[in-house]
């Protein structure tokens, strides 16, 4: 049961006593893109249900490569021999490019730092990444360490790892810090940490440390993770020799928000997993961020032109699925179903040039940018509208039906869509509107038509047809006058029919070319009606159209 009270339970993190006054991040922008680090390997890989094989492994460093990582996680090497074999067989088989850095994660105690080197060692570049929660709850709790004691750890796990890269001088060895829980660390005590680590490292412009910066446990808004980076980004020491490297988890839901402002704040590189995998609600997600730049014309230096392939690589890898709403990616993310997102998509995509800036209502980037289809745009329910299903008629049969034919007809669908509950299908759409109104040849049929034109006869009688119909299953042959071969058509069927309002269209090209022809007709007193036909002759496809909306009048 929830608590009454939660401020009996809970209270609300704060990280700086005062207001943080030095803050200039609000006003700035994101202008490039930052140094892509992926996790997937490692944080995402450890919490999974199944940790991946070798094989999966390396699959997906294949894919990361194909995206345009440049910093790969691989794995935390002391854990388990399949990540340490896959380290190695990266290293053995060469198969990390000359222009990507790998990274093993490891604790920082003596034997573990050991096996991590060792199973990087031999590797042109590595970069190893130590880690030790510097937050009070995790000195009380885990560790029983007071502040000196973990600033220690920090600073003698670092020597350690120094000592062991120098029997391996062959490999070009980096080298990443996180104050593991920097999201609820005293701001002055990771400062303190990292400035103490950079004594020990001694990092130069030309031979950077990574201090990564976690939310291990996101604890606040992202406003004030931002005040926190931009804190380590005004005091850190050396700061010439340093990269500021975030590391959002998701816990509040809020990880981009916090790697975007993070990013204003100073910070020049982001570590997260695709789609947003990894410990409890995930890492931040590398997808999004990178396609959130993309919309703001800024090349986020990853390549996602096949998003659904890259979906099914993890998919497969992770053993868990994208949902379907996930930003960009997800199955549903470029469908709309409800009536006046429909008909706003329709009209910008009608008048969306090629070469133009995109501005295609609700769609905030062209799905065909990620490789995605038009196809899934549009679906239709009962939410939708005219819009959604005549753009279904259009896209799919090269029915472009008048404006108020698209209200007649999306009553038809929406009585089926209310009926059933169900979405209708673009298939569905055209069965219905063919038994709606091409497929409405009862009671009156036509046979036959002989038209001819004599341009001296008197007004009105123009045009003589004589036509042939099958009406309730007896032959009639009918004669009738008019001024053009409608009107004529109209006269011969000898009922009150009068034509409200026409239009016609040419389907496909060539010698498949077809005609469509909408008509609008009030029968006697009636309200007014369509009747469509289709034809690979105009004039025929007219007098289906004056049939149709005949039959379908008798009908009701
Ligand atoms: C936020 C993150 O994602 S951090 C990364 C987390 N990832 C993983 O843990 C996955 C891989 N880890 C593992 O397989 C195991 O933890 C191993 C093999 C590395 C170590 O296993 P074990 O030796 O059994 O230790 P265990 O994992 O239980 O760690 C707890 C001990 O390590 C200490 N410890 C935890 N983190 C650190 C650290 N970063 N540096 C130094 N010591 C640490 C704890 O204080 C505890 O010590 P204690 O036993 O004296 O109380
Ligand atoms: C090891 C560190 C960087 C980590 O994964 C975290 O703090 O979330
Ligand atoms: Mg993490």
């Amino acid at each position: 049961m929830m608590l009454s009270n939660p401020a009996t339970k809970y209270i609300p993190f704060k990280p700086f006593e005062r207001d943080f006054s030095e803050r200039t991040w609000p006003t700035k922008r994101i202008t490039h893109p930052p140094v892509w680090m992926s996790t997937d390997l490692r944080d995402g890989n450890q919490s999974l249900i199944e940790p991946m094989s070798v094989e999966r492994k390396l699959r997906f460093f294949d894919m990361l490569l194909k995206i345009g990582f440049k910093e790969i996680e691989v794995g935390f090497p002391s854990a388990s021999q399949t990540d340490f074999d896959f380290v190695r067989k990266l290293v053995d088989d060469n198969l990390i490019p000359d222009d990507v850095t790998i990274i093993a994660l490891t604790q920082a105690r003596p034997e573990l730092i050991e096996r991590t080197v060792e199973s990087a060692a031999g590797a042109k570049r590595a970069m190893i990444h130590l880690y030790n929660a510097c937050a009070p709850g995790f000195r009380r709790i885990v560790f029983n360490m007071n502040r000196e004691q973990v600033k220690q750890v920090a600073v003698e796990g670092t020597q350690c790892v120094m000592d062991n890269m120098a029997k391996y001088p062959q490999t070009e060895w980096l080298y990443e810090y996180s104050p593991e829980v920097f999201s609820t660390t005293e701001p002055d005590f990771a400062l303190e940490v990292c400035n103490a680590v950079t004594e020990i490292w001694k990092p130069t412009p030309q031979r950077k440390i990574i201090y990564n910066l976690p939310a291990t446990i996101e604890a606040t808004t992202p406003n004030m993770y931002a005040d926190q980076i931009e804190y380590m980004h005004n005091n850190l020491n050396k700061r010439d020799s340093i990269v500021i490297s975030l590391h959002p988890h998701n816990d509040r839901g809020t990880a981009v928000a916090a790697a975007e402002l993070g990013l204003m704040a100073g910070a020049d590189r982001v570590e997260g997993c695709l789609f947003g995998n990894g410990e409890r609600t995930g890492n931040v997600d590398i997808v999004t961020l990178a396609l959130n730049l993309y919309t703001q014309g800024i090349h986020p230096g990853l390549d996602f032109s096949d998003i659904d392939e890259v979906r099914r690589c993890v998919e497969f890898c992770n053993q868990l699925p994208v949902h379907p709403r996930h930003p960009y990616a997800g199955d549903l993310v470029f469908t709309a179903f409800s009536g006046s997102h429909q008909d706003a998509i329709k009209k910008g995509f009608a008048v969306q040039q090629a070469d133009a800036i995109w501005e295609v209502p609700y769609l905030p980037i062209d799905p065909a940018d990620l490789g995605r289809s038009y196809d899934a745009v549009i679906r239709v329910n009962s939410q939708s509208g005219k819009g959604g299903v005549s753009y279904l008629l259009e896209q799919e049969h090269g029915l472009a039906l008048p404006r108020r034919l698209q209200i007649e007809f999306s009553r038809a669908i929406q009585r089926v869509t209310d009926e059933t509950g169900r979405e209708v299908t673009a298939a569905d759409v055209y069965n219905i509107f063919n038994s709606e109104y091409l497929a409405q040849t009862q009671p009156w049929t036509l046979i036959k038509h002989r038209i001819t034109g004599d341009p001296s006869a008197a007004e009105g009688q123009h045009f003589t047809i004589e036509v042939e119909f099958d009406v309730d299953g007896k032959r009639r042959a009918l004669t009738g006058r008019g001024d053009g071969a409608i009107s004529a058509f109209v006269d011969s069927l000898g009922e009150p029919v009068r034509i409200m309002d026409y239009h016609e269209h040419a389907i496909g090209t060539g010698t498949d070319t077809r005609a469509a022809c909408y008509v609008e007709v009030r029968i006697g007193d009636a309200p007014t009606g369509f009747g469509v036909g289709v034809d690979r002759d105009i004039v025929t496809a007219s007098f289906k159209a004056v049939l149709s909306a005949l039959n379908r009048h008798i009908k009701t």
